[in-house]
């Protein structure tokens, strides 16, 4: 809570400090104006009770205090407004910066952190400025209470420690139903991620086609509103709660009202308390009694925010999921090899074996082919060279350094990759190509030669807007028209090839299924471009098309966790296991089709 607490407020503090100033200064006024107000109106009834005179100075005074009033509220939405949106961008900054800092996968493999994200997303954007207002509110009641409690401590200091006494049960329940409130919110986030997932498929485009054609509409509708009821009900047991919780404090506090009010009266009668001390009392009660509301409501608000902030906390301080062993060593160009030794990888404890102690040598210079049947494990094998990972047992080693030594960014600075999932960026084809070497991103003659290797220029040169062009049909594109453009699959799948073009110069080229998506001339035509392009340099080669593979220097076989067969193809021909009876297969196929 006390880490919550600090995290909060130096975000308030460092966003905008000299709206945090005004604010404060506002909140101070604000406070003070009702007590000023209830004084000058006692008295103001008081002297015309006396039939004085000389009253223009509290009726001017009076007037001043409303105008006052009626201002203050534009001036602290003005302030508080600038401050709630500063600290709302600093904090959802600080979040993704916290996000992007995770260098590995499996931060992304927890639905409890997911949650939480989404949680911190949430409460990050309001729970700081919240706070704030709440400690305002708490500020201001103070204040204004300290003011009344004088007042009533004047007239009887019993009336004063009653009306007290009286909001303590109000205080205990509020703060129990905070705590509910609190506790809850991670389980209507839950439901809110699997809310916004079913809203997505039915709003966005991508899942527009199935959606239609299985039609599938309702029930993916029917699950979102689901998820939706069920959070509903536990908001409406919430409310509930906080009902029956509140129900006999609210009713004890009007009690202690009511028999203030009738025990001042009896004192006018007695001629103890003058006309315009009963009003004094009434607004004194009155005002004591809100503004202990206003202040119960602060510390439960703020108890709450302080409880849901956790969330945003934990985040923004976690160590990194995946860790590099301190002095971190330097990585240089690869000179002698990458290797695989004995490594044992799984997801996660309660998951499978995928890598079950594979050894694999991929030497400097040398291109290689992995090939597998589905879920072999080759997609896992690069995710662990890019150190997406750890392997559970063994190593993976760059130049003989285990690359738990190697900082992450440091490793994939002398990486160029294509997944197979490769990202379709919904910018500019410019921007698509680009992003795979950022600080080069604006040499247009470098794109371009990027794409031209992918074989991908002539297509983006045609477009609309040629480069410039916005690859997406969801946003507008930089002429502010609705100019975009949505490529094929294959023409994406080039245009990620360009992305790691752009990454020329690294060390290792790993190419994971490049051309699954292209027609049989395309595949033949990016198989010669790999090859010319990476000839004298370390590549990895994945691909089911084994016509791909065969040129690779060695091709590996990875089966049952391991490295099964390991050799050029003519060995593993000869050899006449996995590969040759993959590679048999393919090729009947085609002398079956006469080809
Ligand atoms: N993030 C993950 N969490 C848990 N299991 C995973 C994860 N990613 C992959 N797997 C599992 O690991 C196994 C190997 O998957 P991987 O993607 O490495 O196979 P692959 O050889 O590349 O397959 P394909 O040829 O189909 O691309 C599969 O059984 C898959 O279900």
């Amino acid at each position: 809570m006390r880490e919550s607490a600090r995290t909060a407020f130096s975000l308030a503090l460092r966003a905008r400090p000299a709206v945090l100033a005004a604010t404060l200064f506002l909140t101070v006024v604000e406070a003070l104006i009702p007590v000023a107000a209830a004084w000058l109106t006692a008295r103001l009834v008081d002297g015309l009770t006396r039939g004085e005179s000389t009253l223009t100075g509290y009726a001017s005074a009076l007037a001043a205090c409303g105008i006052l009033a009626a201002l203050l509220p534009y001036l602290q939405r003005l302030a508080q407004g600038e401050l709630a949106r500063a600290v709302a961008r600093q904090a959802q900054n600080r979040l993704f910066r916290a996000v992007t800092a995770q260098p590995g996968l499996a931060w992304y493999e927890n639905p409890d952190r997911l949650t939480q994200l989404r949680q911190a997303q949430d409460c990050g954007q309001h729970a700081p400025t919240d706070l704030l207002d709440c400690a305002m509110a708490l500020v201001r009641s103070a204040l204004t209470l300290l003011g009344f409690a004088a007042v009533l401590i004047g007239i009887h200091p019993l009336l004063a420690v009653l009306v007290a006494v009286g909001t303590v049960p109000k205080l205990l329940a509020e703060i129990r139903v905070a705590r509910a409130r609190a506790g809850a919110v991670h389980g209507l986030t839950a439901h809110q991620r699997r809310e916004v997932f079913y809203m997505m498929l039915l709003a966005d485009a991508p899942g527009a086609k199935e959606v239609r054609l299985f039609g599938i509409g309702d029930l993916l509708r029917r699950r979102m509103m689901a998820q939706r009821h069920a959070a509903d009900r536990e908001r409406l047991r919430l409310d509930v709660r906080a009902l029956l919780l509140n129900g006999l404090p609210t009713v004890i506090t009007a009690g202690v009202a009511a028999g203030g009010l009738l025990w001042a009266v009896g004192r006018v009668r007695d001629g103890a308390l003058s006309v315009g001390e009963l009003t004094l009392v009434v607004t004194a009660i009155a005002a004591v009694q809100s503004t202990l509301g206003t202040l119960v409501g602060a510390v439960a608000n703020g108890h709450q925010h302080l409880l849901v902030f956790r969330a945003y906390t934990e985040l923004v301080t976690a160590p990194p999921v995946l860790t590099t062993r301190e002095p971190a060593r330097p990585i240089g160009p690869l000179r002698g090899a990458v290797e695989l030794r004995d490594v044992w990888f799984r997801y996660g404890p309660d998951h499978p074996w995928i890598l079950r102690g594979v050894n694999l040598r991929i030497a400097a210079g040398e291109s290689l082919g992995l090939v597998g049947v589905n879920g072999a494990g080759k997609s896992t094998l690069i995710k662990l060279l890019c150190r997406f990972y750890d392997p559970e047992r063994g190593s993976v080693r760059w130049d003989g350094t285990d690359l738990r030594d190697i900082r992450p960014e440091a490793l994939r600075e002398r990486l160029s990759v294509v997944y197979q999932d490769h990202m379709s960026y919904e910018m500019t084809a410019a921007e698509n190509i680009g992003l795979g070497d950022p600080e080069r991103a604006h040499d247009q003659r470098r794109v371009a030669e990027a794409a031209r290797r992918a074989g991908i220029h002539d297509v983006l040169a045609a477009l609309p807007a040629g480069y410039r062009t916005m690859l997406s049909r969801g946003y507008f594109g930089e002429s502010g028209k609705d100019d975009g453009v949505v490529l094929s699959g294959g023409q994406f799948q080039r245009l990620a090839l360009a992305r790691s073009m752009m990454r020329e110069d690294r060390d290792l080229f790993v190419l994971d299924e490049p051309t699954s998506g292209l027609d049989p001339l395309a595949q033949a035509e990016v198989g010669r471009l790999i090859h010319h392009h990476g000839a004298g340099r370390t590549r990895v080669l994945v691909s089911h098309r084994l016509s791909e593979i065969r040129d690779a220097d060695r091709i590996a076989v990875l089966a049952d966790g391991r490295i099964a067969e390991l050799g050029t193809h003519e060995h593993l021909l000869a050899v006449g296991g996995h590969y040759a009876a993959a590679f048999r297969s393919q090729a009947a196929g085609f002398q079956l089709d006469g080809v």
